[in-house]
């Protein structure tokens, strides 16, 4: 893969070229499999059209298929199963229920002619394309910009949710990973504010202050967002804000405060803002909750009570979005919500086929380190994401790769400050991170398109957690791969997990199917396991050592941009 190829993908951001051309650069690239690897299996070759929601088959290689079909018939058989369960009705169930049903040969035969459920009063019809959406006077300027970002057809969540929110309903839309959910809600948004502030301003039109407000669990993905909202924005005057301390402050003055059209921001930021009195909501109309089931977590529940409280106007409309919604997460999202919308695109809290998935058994937790330098001493495809459960364990693991050479490391925790934070994000997009070390803080919503591998070092112990991680790749159509790393002491978790990758229609032992169900106690005990801080608990770092760790290092960052050039030698086919 040429520099430039790589450079493009792993861009994300304004300029990425949705044709797809690029990802067909990689259309040849065989997937590496890692020999300790107990369960590999390719998927099977061409999606279900109604799992296709970037119709990627049409790009998949034959080989690929002829490949798929020597062992399509069991992986079929198990996917045709877990398709013909009733979705609509029982897709709260407990996941294991769900598979243990699987595995019993006794499931009532339903075709699944629909992937897209909808459950409401008066749903509005969906639109097959963006010219269709026509009738709700979208302005030819937005639609300008929309085709200049590349923007050709709605995704199935664009397809149903955009007349929803376009008609002003209350909704909650659940899609998996990747499948463009954000422009889901930002072109609803737009088109429905119709004129910046300050034009109303300027033609002395009443009301003023923040009308719309996006929340979201992390700043990376407020960032993420407020770049999708310049490309919208592009030629007028939308005051769109990324709320930060600094901005916060700069709004302290009402005046500044009317002009602005869109705010977003983290839940924390916001009721900061909104206790110092430096901010007033009553004036926004439409709110979104990006990654829902996150932030109606114990975490920020409280924080998004305070912002709904605050959000007063009588024309509010709320929209929740995820990949995952748990049936707790769900009901609490029904309850905030005023006659709203349900759709569920695909299978609820299941992983994209395009990701192939698999588990590999390590044993402990000591050898995991040498199980990844394994893996990254065979082909693999940077950039890659490998999740750990902690700060210090990121920041240990990261040391520990550059220690043994393996180039172009970074880590990202939310550990650092936000400035590194920054620098390591923007080494991402540029591609001069080959390895991406981080945690949970990186697991939901961001897009790295060029993203080929995840790597769960430490397990997840949440369905959701496994979703989102793995969702990292795999995202606008294009192929990626999840390995995860087990030990003895996820087996908790493992039957979970092992669930997912079978309902996502890959082959998992029968003998993990057949591990008893876990208690609750146990399954919350496994989220609290104490893992080390070091990965390596073998290395004596004396005061030599430590100062060849630093200085190894800060070469290692130095050098990133050098060795970017050499990046097709480790990419090859
Ligand atoms: N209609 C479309 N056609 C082609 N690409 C699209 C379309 N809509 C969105 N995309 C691209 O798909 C990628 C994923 O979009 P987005 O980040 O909104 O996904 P998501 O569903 O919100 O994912 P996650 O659940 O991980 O947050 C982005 O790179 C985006 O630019």
């Amino acid at each position: 893969m040429s520099n430039e190829a790589f450079q493009l993908l792993s861009r994300g951001g304004v300029a990425f070229n949705k044709s797809k051309s690029d990802f067909q650069l990689f259309k040849r690239q065989k997937p590496t499999t890692p020999k300790n690897s107990v369960i590999a299996q390719p998927n099977a070759g061409e999606l279900p059209a109604e799992l296709d929601f970037f119709k990627s088959t049409r790009s998949s290689s034959s080989t690929g298929k002829r490949k798929a079909a020597s062992r399509q018939q069991s992986t079929e058989e198990k996917r045709r199963r877990v398709d013909d369960m009733d979705v609509d009705e029982d897709e709260n169930e407990d996941k294991e229920d769900a598979a243990q049903r699987l595995t019993e040969a006794s499931v009532k035969a339903r075709k699944t002619s629909h992937r897209v459920t909808a459950k409401g009063k008066n749903v509005p019809s969906h639109v097959n394309t963006f010219d269709e959406l026509k009738k709700y006077s979208i302005s030819s300027h937005l639609y300008a910009n929309l085709v200049s970002s590349g923007y050709v057809e709605p995704t199935g969540i664009q397809s149903h949710c955009m007349p929803i929110l376009l008609e002003e309903r209350d909704l909650v839309a659940i899609s998996p990973t990747g499948t463009g959910k954000t422009l889901a809600y930002l072109l609803p948004i737009f088109s429905l504010l119709s004129v910046p502030t300050s034009t109303l301003i300027a033609s002395s039109s009443t009301s003023t202050g923040v009308r719309a407000v996006v929340v979201v669990p992390t700043r990376e993905l407020a960032h993420q967002i407020h770049n999708e909202c310049l490309k919208l924005a592009q030629g007028r005057k939308w005051k769109i804000v990324l709320f930060s301390k600094a901005t916060a402050n700069a709004l302290s003055q009402k005046e500044a405060r009317d002009k602005v059209d869109i705010i977003i921001s983290t839940p924390l930021r916001l009721v900061a803002a909104l206790q110092e009195g430096i901010l007033d909501l009553s004036n926004v109309r439409h709110l979104v909750l990006d990654e829902a089931d996150r932030l109606m977590d114990n975490e920020f529940m409280e924080q998004i009570q305070e912002i709904l409280g605050s959000c007063r106007h009588k024309n509010l409309r709320k929209a929740l979005f995820s990949a995952t919604l748990p049936a707790n997460a769900e009901k609490m999202a029904m309850d905030m919500l005023d006659d709203p919308i349900r759709i569920v695109v695909g299978l609820k809290d299941t992983p994209l086929p395009l990701i192939q998935q698999s588990l590999t058994y390590v044993a402990d937790d000591s050898s995991k380190l040498p199980s990844l330098l394994t893996y990254f001493a065979q082909t693999y495809n940077p950039p890659v994401l490998v999740f750990v459960s902690t700060q210090t364990r990121a920041t240990s693991l990261a040391e520990e790769l550059i220690l043994n050479n393996i180039p172009n490391i970074d880590s990202l925790h939310a550990g650092m400050t936000q400035k590194e934070r920054e620098d390591s994000l923007s080494r991402m997009r540029k591609g001069e991170s080959w390895v991406m070390v981080t945690t949970e803080v990186m697991a939901r919503g961001m897009d790295f398109r060029g993203v080929r591998e995840v790597i769960n070092y430490d397990f997840p112990t949440t369905i959701q957690s496994y979703v989102h991680r793995i969702g990292r790749t795999g995202r606008a159509g294009r192929e990626g791969k999840a390995v995860t790393f087990f030990t003895d002491d996820d087996a908790p978790c493992l039957k979970m997990i092992a669930n997912v990758i079978l309902q996502s229609g890959f082959s998992v032992p029968d003998w993990i199917l057949k591990l008893p169900k876990p208690s609750k106690m146990k399954r919350k005990q496994m989220g609290k396991t104490k893992r080390p801080d070091s990965v390596n608990p073998a290395r004596k770092v004396g005061r030599r050592d430590a100062i060849k760790k630093r200085d190894m290092i800060l070469g290692s960052k130095r050098r990133t941009v050098n060795t970017t050039n050499s990046y097709a030698g480790i990419n090859s086919d």
